[in-house]
């Protein structure tokens, strides 16, 4: 069986989607969280930054890059090639709502109200929009492709849960994403996850 040690810091950021694809697999892991950065831990990091995965002793930067390998090894990435594509460009939809999550309010340290309403009223919507058009296309009722659990469903409910923090009714408009996160919450093993993780403050 290989051996998988997922490092981050103590919070579910980059690391949560990987977290997230082990827990529906079922599978096996060892959740590093680094408390002194960066001490140590920025030097052993491959690009000097988190999470890695380190892989039978070798290490893989990149959330979405160990993330897919993951998923890929547990079927959760398509059933062919094309639905392969299909997950990746969700995933990529979703990744562009949680980088300009990060970029404007996670970093942000002035007027952190007035970033919040004009990410809230611009970016979140222009990219909830998208992943909604996109989930239409590719999935079926509560599946964001075809019409099985992959990662793209889980990296949609990680994410959105996290831009939720800022607006309880973010999602009101947009039926097909509140679809597919109803299949993720309702999932056993996710669900089992979801209330035995650490409550981290981001
Ligand atoms: N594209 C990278 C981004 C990694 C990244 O930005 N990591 C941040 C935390 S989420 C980090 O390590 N920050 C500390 C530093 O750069 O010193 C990924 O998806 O893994």
């Amino acid at each position: 069986m290989p051996s998988y040690k997922l490092t981050y810091f103590n919070g579910r950021g980059r690391a949560e989607l990987t977290r997230l694809i082990f827990a529906a697999a079922g599978a096996q892991f060892e959740d590093e969280r680094v408390a002194d950065w960066p001490g140590t831990a920025k030097a052993d990091a491959p690009l000097g930054q988190l999470p890695y995965l380190t892989v039978d002793g070798v290490k893989v930067p990149q959330s979405l890059a160990f993330a897919r390998l993951v998923a890929r090894r547990f079927n959760m990435t398509g059933s062919d090639d094309l639905e392969q594509a299909k997950t990746d460009a969700v995933v990529d939809s979703v990744s562009d709502l949680q980088n300009a999550y990060y970029l404007k309010v996670f970093k942000a340290k002035e007027d952190r109200d007035a970033v919040v309403a004009q990410f809230l009223a611009e970016d979140a919507v222009s990219h909830l929009e998208k992943v909604e058009k996109i989930v239409t296309l590719y999935g079926t009722e509560g599946y964001s492709v075809g019409s099985s659990l992959t990662w793209s469903d889980l990296h949609l409910f990680d994410v959105t849960s996290t831009v939720m923090t800022l607006n309880a009714n973010l999602l009101d408009k947009y039926p097909r994403i509140q679809a597919v996160r109803k299949t993720v919450e309702s999932n056993e093993k996710v669900s089992a996850y979801l209330k035995s993780r650490p409550e981290t403050p981001f």
